[in-house]
C-alpha cells in the first residue's frame, strides 16, 4: 500500500481568506435548484464510484484528517470534552497503524468541536497538537438569543482561545427572503471573529427549498464566511447528498465569479466510514481534489471516527473488534 504517498492534508497557512463582498441581488434572482435534477445526480454518487480496497485505508484515514470531532450535548463536561481530546490527540491505535504500514503519519482531525464553555478545557487538552478548537458561540442550536448576546458569545470563544467559530444562521430570514437581515448577521459575525475562521451553519432541513439552500449559501459567502456548513445535527433533516450538491454547486458558482475558495462541512448524522467516502467522492467530482483538504472540507460528526477506526482495524487485520474496543468519550 501506498499510503507513505497519500497527502494527509496539512493545514494550509498560504489559503486566501474569503474577504467578503457586497450582498449582489442580482446575482441572488439568478439562483435556481431543481430538487429532482439534484436527487437524480446524488442517486449516483455512490454507486458509480466505489474506493478500490487497496485504497481504502488510504482514503479512510484522509477522512479522519477531515473530521471535526464533536460533542455538542446537554450532559457535556469537562471530562468528556478531555477524552474527546485524547481520541484527537491519537485517534486511531497504533497496532492498528503499524499493520498499515501508516505508523509514522500524522494523521489528527480538522478540529475539535465544542459548545463555548469547554473551550477551554479543549485548548488545554489539545496544546502543542496544531488541532483547532472550533466552537458553536451563538445561541446553537436555534441562534435566536439576542443577536448582540451571540456577538458577545463569539468574541468570547474567540478570546479563549477557538480558531474556528460554528454560527447558526436564523432561519426564518431565509424563509421570509430577508437577505438583507441574514447578509448584516453574517458580516457582523465575520468581523467579531477577527483571524479566527467564520463556519455558517444553514440549518438545511428548515430552509423548505433547494433553491433556499443555495441562496443562503451565495449571502454567507458573499457575508464573508470561510466555510459553509449543512445543519447542527439537531435538526430532523441533517446532512444529505442533494442538499451538499446544492451547496457544492454555489461553492463551485462563487469560486468561478470571484476566484475565492470556500469550505464545505456535511454536519449531523454521517456516523458511518461508507458514507464518509461518498461524501469524499462527491467533493472529488464537483470541485477537484484540490477541495479535499482539511482547510475546505469537513465533516461535523460525533460517532464516525469510531466507525472508521472500526474498518481500518478489518482493512488491517482482517476482523471486526466490537466498538468498546474504539471508545470515544
Ligand atoms: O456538527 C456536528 C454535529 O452536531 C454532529 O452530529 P452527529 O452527532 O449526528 O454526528
Amino acid at each position: 500500500m501506498t499510503l507513505k504517498a497519500v497527502d494527509l492534508g496539512a493545514h494550509n497557512h498560504n489559503h486566501q481568506r474569503n474577504p467578503g463582498f457586497d450582498l449582489d441581488l442580482g446575482w441572488m434572482r439568478q439562483v435556481r435548484m431543481n430538487r429532482s435534477a439534484l436527487e437524480r445526480r446524488a442517486s449516483t454518487i455512490g454507486t458509480r464510484r466505489s474506493v478500490k480496497k487497496q485504497w481504502q485505508a488510504a482514503w479512510l484515514l484522509r477522512a479522519i484528517t477531515f473530521i471535526d470531532l464533536t460533542t455538542l450535548n446537554g450532559d457535556d463536561s469537562a471530562g468528556r470534552v478531555e477524552r474527546l481530546c485524547a481520541k484527537a490527540r491519537q485517534p486511531v491505535r497504533p497496532e492498528i497503524l503499524k499493520a498499515l504500514g501508516a505508523d509514522g503519519l500524522k494523521v489528527n482531525p480538522g478540529a475539535v468541536c465544542v459548545y463555548h464553555n469547554f473551550v477551554e478545557t479543549a485548548v488545554n487538552a489539545l496544546k502543542g497538537t496544531g488541532i483547532p478548537v472550533a466552537a458553536v458561540s451563538t445561541g446553537f442550536p436555534a441562534g435566536l438569543t439576542p443577536f448582540e448576546t451571540r456577538i458577545k458569545e463569539v468574541e468570547a470563544s474567540v478570546a479563549a482561545g477557538a480558531k474556528e467559530i460554528d454560527v447558526v444562521i436564523e432561519r426564518h430570514h431565509v424563509l421570509n427572503g430577508d437577505w438583507q437581515a441574514l447578509y448584516d448577521q453574517m458580516k457582523a459575525f465575520r468581523e467579531a471573529c477577527g483571524e479566527a475562521h467564520l463556519k455558517t451553519i444553514l440549518g438545511t432541513g428548515e430552509l423548505a427549498t433547494q433553491t433556499n439552500v443555495a441562496k443562503a449559501s451565495l449571502v454567507c459567502m458573499l457575508a464573508g464566511a470561510d466555510f459553509i456548513k449543512t445543519s447542527t445535527g439537531k435538526e430532523k433533516v441533517n446532512a444529505d447528498l442533494q442538499t451538499s450538491l446544492s451547496m457544492i454547486r454555489m461553492i463551485r458558482w462563487f469560486h468561478e465569479e470571484t476566484g475565492i475558495e470556500i469550505g464545505y462541512k456535511p454536519a449531523g448524522g454521517i456516523s458511518k466510514a461508507k458514507d464518509a467516502l461518498t461524501f469524499m467522492a462527491l467533493m472529488k467530482e464537483e470541485l477537484g481534489d484540490n477541495w479535499l483538504q482539511p482547510h475546505l472540507f469537513r465533516f461535523g460528526a460525533s460517532s464516525l471516527l469510531t466507525d472508521i477506526e472500526r474498518q481500518l482495524e478489518h482493512n488491517a487485520t482482517g476482523r471486526y473488534s466490537a466498538d468498546y474496543r474504539q471508545p470515544m468519550v
